[in-house]
């Protein structure tokens, strides 16, 4: 718990050090504190979670992640949560084929399995009681534009984590249509709504507070901004989802520094990896969340997917694009004309600056949400 203690008095330090702009930020727009004092997460039994998910039954099956299949659950109180499992799904429960609940009701909450088993494929006491770790501190981040956890299970064998229901699934669904196979890169197929553009400049509002809360009051990277970890709720409000803290965390007795450094490989997301990474390997964490920011950006803005089916990347095209200053080139056909061209143009020019080739040019969330939401409020 030393080290839990250690990393809550980082991201306390945090807020006032690293903010870039003379305003609190985190003080503006949020209800939330900066860093809740909270009371913990329930810790639920397997027998709770077992019916909360009706068995990890098919029907409740939501998607599966690199490293997690997710159901919806409903808790006692009634609140729908989706269950994160890590590692391997319980017995049975994967079919191998992406299921989703078609219309979810009610209160709802996502459950999040995390099993996260090393890679012996076994968890010792150790790695629980770093879960429990890890645990504690994913309970102290509180944001309006992240994804809470609601509770968790750690069974012998069963490890999973309880987050808020985003009652309008994903950005990726929104725009690009629900996922098929292969995954990410699956050929484009007709989204269900049609975002306005007030509504797509409020989720790139809400992304980049996010971001800027993790990386500055939390001091931790996410390192897989995509749209489909950009998780939307009533009113089509933004959060972000599966913010993986766990494996940028020291484990007990390792050393912290003041920069927690992300340890985990990153996962191979079609178009969203920056340049640096993919040409040397050099990790810049925050300024890769910088550069897979800018894509989301132009996936709001153009309404393509970050790599299209004949594998052409939406960097490669949109850029020289937006260069020229003639937003009808790139612009979402399904706008029409109901947007303003100068504020589109002006979103494509953060874009472009997120997606500058070298990661120190690249602005910080912090300039980027300041930038966007004064840019909301003219
Ligand atoms: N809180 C949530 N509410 C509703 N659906 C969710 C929630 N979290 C995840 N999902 C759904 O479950 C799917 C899998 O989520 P998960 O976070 O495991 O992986 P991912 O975001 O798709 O990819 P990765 O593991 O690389 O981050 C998501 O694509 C989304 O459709």
């Amino acid at each position: 718990m030393e080290w839990a203690t250690s990393f809550f008095g980082r991201l306390m330090r945090s807020d006032s050090s690293s903010s870039t702009s003379s305003t609190p930020w985190f003080a503006v727009d949020s209800t939330e504190p900066l860093l809740a004092v909270v009371d913990a997460p329930p810790e639920l039994t397997a027998r709770d979670l077992n019916k909360a998910t009706r068995s990890f039954s098919a029907a409740r099956l939501i998607g599966r992640g690199h490293n997690a299949t997710v159901y919806k659950a409903v808790l006692p109180c009634g609140t729908a949560a989706a269950a994160k499992v890590l590692g391997t799904p319980p017995s049975g429960a994967w079919t191998g084929s992406m299921c989703r609940c078609s219309r979810y009701s009610g209160k709802a909450a996502v459950s999040k399995k995390l099993a996260t088993p090393p890679p012996s494929g076994a968890w010792s006491a150790s790695d629980d009681a770093f879960l429990r770790q890890q645990v504690s501190v994913l309970s102290m981040l509180r944001h309006d534009n992240l994804v809470r956890l609601l509770g968790y299970t750690i069974a012998p064998d069963l490890r999973v984590l309880l987050f808020e229901f985003a009652t309008a699934g994903t950005l990726h669904d929104i725009l690009h249509g629900p996922r098929g196979e292969p995954e990410p890169c699956s050929s484009a197929s007709r989204p269900a709504v049609t975002l306005s553009w007030a509504q797509r400049r409020q989720i790139a509002l809400d992304v980049a507070r996010g971001l800027q809360y993790l990386h500055e009051a939390a001091a931790v990277s996410h390192w897989g901004v995509r749209s489909t970890n950009v998780l939307l709720f009533e009113g089509l409000r933004a959060k972000i989802g599966s913010y993986d803290v766990f494996e940028q965390l020291p484990r007990p007795g390792e050393q912290g520094g003041d920069t927690l450094v992300a340890k985990r490989t990153l996962v191979p997301t079609c178009g969203y990896l920056p340049p640096e990474y993919l040409m040397t390997g050099l990790r810049v964490p925050r300024k890769a969340d910088v550069y897979s920011f800018g894509v989301v950006l132009l996936e709001l803005l153009t309404g393509r997917k970050p790599v299209d089916m004949d594998n052409h990347k939406l960097v490669t095209w949109a850029i020289p694009l937006v260069r020229k200053g003639e937003v009808e080139q790139w612009i979402d056909p399904t706008l029409g004309t109901q947007y303003p061209p100068a504020g589109a143009l002006k979103l494509a020019r953060i874009a472009e600056q997120c997606l500058h080739k070298h990661p120190r040019s690249r602005p910080s969330m912090g300039e980027v949400a300041q930038v966007i939401s004064d840019f909301v409020r003219d």
